[in-house]
């Protein structure tokens, strides 16, 4: 006999590879959060961060949350299976009332792009937000007077720089190889980003 799955979780796996799916990942800073927040007011789209989700569970004070507290003020990547699994039950909180997904913030490495596929379903488009990195550490310090965020400081951003620039290069390349990768440069203004932001997601609808 084979593995057996309940109705139910078909159902959901049937759910989740029929929705849009748009990975956006960028840099610290880039940009991410900025844009999902536009593009979920104009496409009515559901924005999940693995940031948020993860700062989320820190500040709930469970077991994962003090496993992970440290990895995040000092800017290293959390173990895969964390991120997954609570990005797995945000996403099925919402598949009933969900136009599409914003994954902002994952994968950041392959291998969370490849375990996603599995557990989860294949990514529409993956969009990456580019600017140099003077531009992120920038951003930050100026986001940093307003946020309460414990990793906005100027050493942490050192090594959150550094984790994007280790682990994204392969990720590019990967998904660019599949034809999925749409590269947004966001130097200027946030609007003139979201419009070319527009550009890339009229194309999915
Ligand atoms: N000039 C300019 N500023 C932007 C743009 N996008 C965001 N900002 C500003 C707003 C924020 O204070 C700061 C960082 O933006 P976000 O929090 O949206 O960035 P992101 O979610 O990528 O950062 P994270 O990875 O969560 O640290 O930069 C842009 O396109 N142009
Ligand atoms: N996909 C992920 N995999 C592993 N760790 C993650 C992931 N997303 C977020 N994190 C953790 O949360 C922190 C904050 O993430 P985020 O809000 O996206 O800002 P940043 O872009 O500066 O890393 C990261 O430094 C990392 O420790
Ligand atoms: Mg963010």
């Amino acid at each position: 006999m084979g593995i057996c799955v309940s109705s139910d979780e078909k159902a959901e796996r049937e759910k989740l590879k029929k929705t849009k799916i748009i990975f956006v990942i960028g840099g610290p800073g880039s940009g991410k959060g900025t844009q999902c927040e536009k593009i979920v007011a104009k496409y009515g789209f559901t924005h999940l961060s693995t940031g948020d989700l993860l700062r989320a569970e820190v500040a709930s004070n469970s077991p994962t949350g003090s496993q992970i507290k440290d990895i995040m003020q000092n800017g290293y990547l959390v173990p895969l299976e964390i991120v997954l699994k609570l990005l797995r039950n945000a996403m099925l909180q919402k598949i009933n009332t969900c136009k599409g997904f914003l994954i902002d913030g994952y994968p950041r490495e392959i291998k969370q792009g490849l375990e996603f596929e599995k557990m989860i379903a294949p990514p529409t488009i993956v969009l990456i937000i580019t600017c140099s990195a003077d531009t992120m550490k920038q951003r930050i310090m100026k986001r940093a007077a307003t946020s309460s965020r414990a990793d906005d400081n100027e050493a942490t951003i050192v090594n959150r720089l550094e984790t994007y620039f280790r682990s994204t290069d392969p990720i590019i390349a990967y998904y660019e190889k599949r034809g999925l990768l749409r590269k947004v440069p966001a130097e200027g203004d946030a609007d003139v980003v979201f419009n070319e932001c527009c550009k890339v997601i009229d194309i999915i609808l």
